[in-house]
């Protein structure tokens, strides 16, 4: 069966045939290239067999009906092709049939074609190398019907250069007229002409012999006339036969000039198709070759014959000149002797004419062998070109069937490796359908789990809330550091005591008292520990609150070692620092936080800006102000936006670099200044843009500390003051948060008006107080106790509350008791001493 690819296959072998034997967009030029010299030749010769059709019109109306009928095939070959096309697409696997028979359709179509267009070339060649006719008269007498070309001139300007252009009549346009073609065509054309003087010939003689006769009777009855006088009608005779003898010569003259222009073609000719001979395989060749010479032999033969024929009719005319001279002179003698020569001599131009006219019969015999020659002859080369096409066709069928198979097998694989594919395709399809069903399942859980996750957050942020409002906006967290080895020798440790997490018990002169925090640590708290407490604060800050963790003790207590530590042991500041950033990540799908930075320090009530640049750092005023939010800001100061932990590490080593410390007698590397780091954070919601703001302060405060005991020179005595100073208005101002006063003298320190943002109202405080567990510290550790006891009863409002209406019970039993002291009762003091 015949598949649709090998259909397409054959289509475009067949169509590559038929463009390159010059189908298609075909030019005359091309297609004559293809229509051979023989086809060209026979042709030819087919048209010189009617010499009719050499008479322009008829070419004309020739070469229009061929153009016609090309016109007609090439409309036919047209629809065939288009019919291919269509057959060439999805029909074709069902009717090959038909479209082989379309096939060879279209092959009939392009040798019909190609015939035409060789055969019109054919004849436009004829058309060209014939003489062109004159309108209103003759150019060339031809004594014919005037377009039939019998003119020397005329002939032999076709031949050597093509028609002189007449005056009034442009050149005949520049074609060139194929060399082959125009001997042949020109060689008939002078054979007519020869014929037709041949016949005016043969005429003048026949009226010449007529007359003679009729002279000659004329002389045998009119004798005794002509003996008396002479006649008249014997003298006209006489003038007409002269005539005729004159016109006789003229015309034996140009027999012989058209006898040398044939034997001229004819040579030419010959030429030419010896030329062509030399294409043509040996042996046709050789026998067309003989043929040939033995066409030009008897041709020499009948040349020859001419030529002697000839020579007997001048005699014959000279003869019937001197028989007409001596009929005008009245009679001869040998009247009788010269009439059998005559009679002689013609019947041997009689036998000569009979012989020349056997040879031309052989001649034309001989022509027609040769045509037939000819026609077999061509038909054994179209046969064989044929052939040689049939076979040609089939190796590059044979060709197309490798490949076909090739392809095939090829196709086959493909086909089992797509149908394996398909199959693991299919199979993947319903893999991929179960993980979509199974993906829309997990979204839509996963949509619930977030709901639930927002509704679990909204109430952990609630919850969380409370519980820090529980535990107070202000916490007090108590710290006791490890006795260190100068403390040992200088008197050990001091009897302090943690009763439980709360509770503080320190035994001293008055005898133990105990201080009550939100939690106490002891010398062996980690640093981990520490933070744990203190990374809910943290996370309050990203909430959107303010914090503030700050610690506050004698010099040397663990302030800063609580707040900062060091590389090993890292304080609660790059521990939060971390957590924000973690914490920053974890909410990075539902926010998008800006994290920025400032770091200050407060040396002597002046502000210093820690993250300016080293060179930049000047002494210009740094102001704290309140933006309209209420947010404390330090006009003048950097405040940087950091990318990550490490960079917020970075600018915080940097400003812990450049801070302000001192030795002195309690402390080898004391913190002489308050360090303030403020960390913001702008958080923006991703769901509807909302933005909240937060601020983690940290304070790391200078020591208190009693001046004569850390021996303090002039400069750290002035130091000392400020910071004592600064710390008092800081107890001022949570005592005032204390007693809910409307006024709070945050504005009476730098330090206060640093942190107003981060102390009462809805910040959360965290404040640590360090203490010193050495004996010799004992004193300061009591003031820093009862300092922070201070800030403790501001933790928790209720309890406040609570305390307040007690102290005002107790103030006024005291009221009470000092009335009694005046009455000479004892007083509250009095009875606590005693
Ligand atoms: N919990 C602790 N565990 C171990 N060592 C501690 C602890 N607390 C403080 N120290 C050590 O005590 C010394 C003094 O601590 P730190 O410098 O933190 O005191 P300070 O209160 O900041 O002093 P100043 O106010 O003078 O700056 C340091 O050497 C520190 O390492």
């Amino acid at each position: 069966m015949t598949g649709p690819s090998e259909l397409s296959a054959r289509s475009a072998a067949h169509k590559g045939q038929r463009s390159a034997r010059g189908g298609g967009g075909r030019t005359p030029t091309q297609s004559a290239v293809h229509w051979t010299e023989r086809e060209k030749y026979g042709f030819l010769l087919q048209l010189l067999e009617c010499p009719e059709f050499l008479l322009p019109e008829r070419l004309e109306r020739r070469i229009s009906v061929e153009k016609t009928k090309m016109a007609a095939y090439q409309l036919e070959q047209k629809i065939v092709n288009e019919n291919i096309r269509q057959m060439d697409g999805t029909d074709s696997l069902h009717r090959p049939e038909l479209l082989e028979s379309l096939y060879s359709q279209v092959s009939h179509l392009d040798s019909v074609l190609s015939s035409l267009e060789g055969q019109i070339q054919v004849l436009e060649a004829v058309q060209r190398s014939l003489p062109r006719p004159t309108h209103g008269g003759s150019q060339h007498d031809s004594g014919t019907d005037g377009h039939e070309p019998d003119s020397l001139e005329a002939m032999r300007t076709v031949l050597s250069e093509g028609p002189e252009p007449t005056p009034g009549r442009r050149a005949a346009p520049c074609s060139p007229h194929p060399a082959e073609l125009e001997p042949a065509v020109l060689l008939h054309l002078e054979r007519c002409a020869h014929r037709k003087t041949r016949r005016q010939l043969q005429l003048l003689q026949n009226n010449a012999r007529s007359y003679d006769s009729s002279g000659r009777q004329q002389r045998v009855t009119s004798q005794p006339e002509s003996l008396h006088g002479g006649s008249e009608g014997s003298l006209t005779g006489s003038l007409e036969t002269l005539a005729s003898l004159a016109s006789s010569d003229r015309l034996l003259d140009e027999l012989k000039l058209r006898e040398m222009t044939i034997a001229q073609l004819r040579g030419r000719v010959l030429q030419l198709e010896r030329a062509r001979l030399d294409n043509i395989p040996l042996d046709p060749a050789r026998e067309i070759s003989r043929l040939q010479s033995s066409v030009v032999q008897l041709e020499r033969v009948r040349d020859e014959l001419t030529l002697q024929n000839f020579s007997l009719k001048s005699k014959l005319s000279e003869f019937t000149q001197q028989l007409s001279s001596s009929g005008v002179q009245g009679g001869s003698e040998h009247d009788a002797e010269q009439q059998r020569r005559i009679g002689e001599l013609e019947t041997q131009l009689h036998n000569q004419r009979n012989e020349l006219e056997q040879l031309r019969a052989d001649s034309a015999q001989l022509r027609a062998l040769e045509a037939r020659l000819e026609e077999s002859l061509s038909r054994r080369e179209t046969t064989e070109r044929y052939l040689a096409s049939r076979q040609e066709e089939l190796t590059v069928l044979k060709l197309d069937l490798e490949t076909l198979q090739e392809e095939n097998t090829r196709l086959k694989d493909d086909l089992s490796r797509v149908l394996r594919q398909e199959a693991e395709h299919s199979s993947r399809l319903v893999r991929l359908s179960d993980c979509e069903s199974e993906l829309g399942r997990l979204q839509e859980e996963r949509r619930l789990l977030a709901d639930s996750l927002l509704r679990e957050r909204t109430l952990r942020k609630q919850y969380f809330n409370q519980m820090e409002e529980l535990k107070g906006r202000i916490r007090v967290f108590c710290r006791l550091r490890p006795l260190s080895e100068p403390e040992r020798r200088q008197g050990g440790a001091a009897p302090i005591d943690c009763a439980d997490p709360y509770t503080l018990c320190v035994g001293g002169d008055k005898g133990q008292r105990e201080f009550q925090f939100d939690r106490v640590f002891t010398e062996d708290t980690s640093q981990q520990r520490i933070f744990d407490e203190v990374e809910s604060l943290v996370q309050s800050s990203m909430d959107g609150y303010n914090v503030c963790i700050c610690a506050y003790g004698q010099t040397g207590s663990g302030k800063t070692h609580t707040l900062l530590g060091d590389e090993q042991a890292p304080g609660v500041a790059p521990r939060a620092f971390r957590r924000l950033f973690e914490l920053a990540q974890a909410r990075a799908a539902q926010t998008s936080c800006a994290i920025s930075t400032y770091m200050l320090e407060l040396y002597n009530d002046r502000l210093v800006d820690l993250l300016a640049p080293a060179g930049a750092r000047t002494d210009e005023k740094l102001e704290v102000k309140k933006d309209r939010r209420g947010t404390v800001v330090v006009s003048g100061a950097a405040l940087l936006p950091c990318q990550d932990a490490a960079h917020l590490q970075l600018l915080f080593e940097r400003a812990v670099g450049a801070r302000r410390t001192g030795a002195t007698r309690m402390n080898a590397a004391s913190s002489r200044s308050h360090l303030v780091i403020g960390v913001t954070v702008e958080a923006t919601s991703r769901v509807n843009g909302a933005v909240t703001r937060g601020k983690l302060s940290l304070l790391d405060l200078a020591g208190s500390e009693r001046a004569a005991k850390s021996g303090a020179d002039a400069d750290q005595l002035r130091e000392a003051n400020a910071i004592n100073k600064s710390l008092s208005a800081l107890a001022d101002v949570i005592s005032s948060l204390a007693a809910e006063q409307s006024f709070v003298p945050y504005r009476n320190s730098k330090l206060t008006m640093l942190m107003q943002d981060s102390l009462g109202g809805n910040a959360k405080t965290l404040m640590f107080v360090n203490i010193s567990p050495a004996q010799y510290n004992l004193d300061e550790t009591l003031t820093s106790l009862q300092y922070a006891s201070r800030v403790k009863q501001i933790t928790n409002s209720a309890a406040r509350n609570a305390d307040n209406k007690e102290i005002t019970r107790l103030k006024n039993v005291i009221a009470k008791l000092r009335q009694r002291v005046d009455c000479g009762q004892p007083s509250l003091e009095e009875r606590d001493e005693g």
